[in-house]
């Protein structure tokens, strides 16, 4: 089922979520499917369990493309073992924070280790968008937000924008 994202200045998006004990339950596989179809009709390439208020150590990302062939992926409890130095930027956008983009830096490459949605346990490097990706969606398990990077008067800025976006659809309405 598609569910509510929740944007900023919603304070849930700032909960450190807790590790999924017990496994890759048939629950946690159900609520990966609706993460997936909620972040596909958004749409968007990664969405964090807490996007959708529920406080638990879980990502679906997909970075197919328009016209390529959709490429799901489940993280189940990930933990990034190791980065590089080298730090690359990259335009971000968050679910979250609405119609906001902005440059941020991050580890170019980095160490992942997590289950998937079998629970069996993938431990990888990822470079380039996907780098970009898990980092954002790491954070979000943290409560860190990409705008946490930016200055206060462009974070204050892109919040302020979101609110009042926010009451100009319920007016709409
Ligand atoms: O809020 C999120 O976690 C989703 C976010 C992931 C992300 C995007 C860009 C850099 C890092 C992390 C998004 O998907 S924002 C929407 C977006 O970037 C996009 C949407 C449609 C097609 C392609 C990209
Ligand atoms: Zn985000």
């Amino acid at each position: 089922a598609i569910r509510e994202i929740l944007t900023v200045p919603d304070p849930r998006l700032k909960q450190v979520s807790k590790p999924v004990e017990g496994g890759v339950t048939d629950d946690i596989r159900a609520l990966m499917d609706d993460m997936l179809e909620t972040m596909y009709d958004a749409p968007g390439i990664g969405l964090a369990a807490i996007q959708i208020g529920v406080p638990l150590r879980v990502i679906v990302m997909d970075l197919a493309r328009e016209g390529e062939e959709p490429a799901p992926r489940y993280f189940v409890n990930p933990e990034i073992l190791e980065t590089i130095e080298e730090k690359k930027p990259y335009e971000e956008g968050c679910l979250s924070v609405p119609d906001i983009f902005d440059q941020v830096e991050r580890s170019a490459r980095c160490r992942i280790r997590y289950l998937d949605y079998d629970g069996k346990q993938v431990d990888e490097w990822a470079e380039d968008l996907y780098a970009v990706c898990i980092q954002h969606e790491m954070d979000h398990l943290e409560g860190t937000l990409f705008i946490d990077y930016l200055s206060r008067l462009k974070r204050d800025r892109a919040i302020d924008k979101v609110k009042k976006a926010k009451i100009r659809a319920i007016r709409e309405d």
